[in-house]
């Protein structure tokens, strides 16, 4: 099963790992014809009510598999508006291959002549909002047609991730057609790859078309997995992430880089809470920091009132860069973990609390393999047999794991994704502090889940530029400066 959303992302992720979208698209156009050969013979007669869009240069791949049948293209729209390039070149190749095709621009120009199957490829997964012209009017028509309906990917106007009809900003009262929703009523559906949450409700036999995209698109992080993350141009400062660092006292370096990694990633402000005998060292690497010193020199029970207060103005703590392991220290992490109930990244020494502590918190765990073992979790040297042992230990503890590696394994106990972006460049000290930081600025925008995932794959990727340039002579903060390159998704 898989969402729109995710289905993006996958088709993304295939697309970088050179499985370009237009060959996804004839497999796509490949399978429809298969379907419509299974529902008639040769001579049939076959109409392709066609979209503006992929879904549209589907079904014009699908007539250059139907030349034993008695096919018309129907472009819903000038050639001109077509949306998409690869829609596009499919289009021109019917016209140069002189394979019948015409365009209706107003509906009541459209006249369903009675054919045996129609193929719905008006509109699939770019949906929005309820059907407008002509689509409305061709939708209604083909309800009331006799032919048998196949729907490429998903009937048109229905939403694939609810099976209802499709809403959104076009769909608000007022709109035409908002009020009186349509939808095609497809007798058969072919959607690609996987499963759709909303098809199962349809009244139709639902086929579901390999169509060529790799395992690895799924598997693996990938550009598509930064789609989602992109952020609304109208926004305020503060809508983009508050992260509160929680950290410091034996070490100032390790809190410093989870906070300026923090800055980098997207967050819009970023405090860093550390004892006030290195609250002044921590402030003088960046005057992009806002620093909260605690009374003593290293935390401990005596700061959780304070710590919580902080937090509670934050969308995200990141606990444990530069803590240290002293018995207060721990104590401090049990207490703090025990009444927070917010999102929180817990890394290095904090991490052994987790397992001991009952926490309304929701929390992303970045241990490495031994901070993992150190856990109660275990591991194993193929990555498979590692997700799942992770996977299920996630699913004990009830929180999110980012488990650091050669391949990376993120799972909250439910889901899997392996990351491999990263070098060995990255075993020097404080890449992982980075990362925490990273983590923490994308929990303040996205789930848990996603926001480890993407968050490994870009520290990845910033680690990888950063070895191009300095190669095992790179240093933590050589992955700061280049995290916003790696956070373009193209
Ligand atoms: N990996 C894959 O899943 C592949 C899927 N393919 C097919 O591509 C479509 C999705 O294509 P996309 O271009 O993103 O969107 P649509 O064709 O669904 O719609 C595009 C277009 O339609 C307009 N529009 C949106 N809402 C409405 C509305 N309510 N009324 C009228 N018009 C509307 C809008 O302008 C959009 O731009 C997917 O379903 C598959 O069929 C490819 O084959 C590649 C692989
Ligand atoms: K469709």
């Amino acid at each position: 099963m898989i969402t729109t959303d995710r289905m993006a992302a996958v088709d993304a992720n295939a697309a970088a790992l050179g499985v370009p979208r237009k060959q996804l698209m004839e497999s796509s156009g490949n399978a429809v014809a298969r379907e419509v050969r299974a529902l008639a013979d040769p001579g049939a007669s076959v109409e392709l009510l066609c979209g503006r869009g992929n879904n549209g240069g589907d079904a014009f791949v699908a007539a250059r598999f139907l030349s034993a049948y008695d096919a018309t293209v129907s472009l819903l729209g000038r050639p001109e508006s077509i949306r998409t390039e690869i829609a596009r070149e499919n289009w021109d190749a019917l016209e140069n291959s002189e394979i019948p095709a015409e365009t209706v621009t107003d509906a009541v120009d459209l006249a369903l002549d009675d054919p045996d199957v129609i193929v719905d490829a008006m509109l699939g997964s770019g949906v929005t909002g309820a059907l407008r012209e002509p689509e409305r009017t061709a939708a209604r028509l083909t309800n009331e047609s006799d032919a048998a309906v196949v729907a490429v990917d998903v009937p048109s106007g229905v939403d694939a991730d609810t099976g209802k009809p499709a809403a959104g900003e076009a769909g608000v009262a007022g709109e035409a057609g908002a009020a009186d929703p349509v939808a095609v009523d497809a007798d058969r559906v072919v959607t690609f790859h996987d499963e759709k949450p909303g098809l199962a409700a349809l009244d139709a036999d639902v086929t579901v078309a390999d169509i060529g995209i790799p395992t690895a698109a799924e598997r693996f992080t990938g550009p598509g997995d930064l789609l989602g993350i992109a952020r609304d141009p109208t926004s305020h400062k503060g809508e983009n992430g508050e992260v509160l660092v929680i950290g410091g006292g034996p070490y100032t370096g390790a809190p410093s880089l989870s906070a300026r990694s923090a800055l980098r990633t997207g967050a819009d402000l970023v405090r860093v809470a550390c004892p006030e005998t290195v609250a002044r060292t921590v402030q003088g690497y960046s005057a992009d920091l806002i620093v909260r010193g605690l009374p003593g020199d290293r935390i401990g029970p005596a700061h959780v009132d304070r710590a919580l207060e902080l937090a509670a103005g934050n969308d995200v703590v990141v606990l444990g860069p530069g803590l240290g392991d002293g018995d207060g220290t721990r104590e401090f992490v049990r207490r703090f973990l025990s009444r927070y109930d917010g999102r929180a990244v817990v890394d290095a020494d904090a991490l052994r609390v987790v397992p001991e502590v009952d926490t309304d918190a929701e929390l992303i765990c970045t241990p490495h393999q031994g901070e993992l073992v150190g856990m109660g979790g275990e591991t194993a040297d193929d990555p498979d047999e590692r997700a799942a042992l992770v996977r299920s230990f996630a699913a004990e503890i009830g929180h999110t794991l980012l488990v650091k590696g050669a391949k990376d394994v993120v799972t909250d106990g439910d889901s899997v994704r392996l990351n491999r972006t990263g070098n060995p460049g990255m075993t020097v000290g404080g890449t992982g502090d980075v990362l925490a930081g990273a983590v923490g600025a994308l929990a303040a925008v996205t789930d848990p889940f996603h926001a480890a995932a993407v968050g490994t794959y870009v520290n990845g990727l910033a680690g990888d530029a950063a070895a191009d340039d300095m190669g095992y002579g790179l240093v933590a903060t050589d992955l700061i400066d280049r995290i916003p390159e790696a956070m373009r998704d193209e």
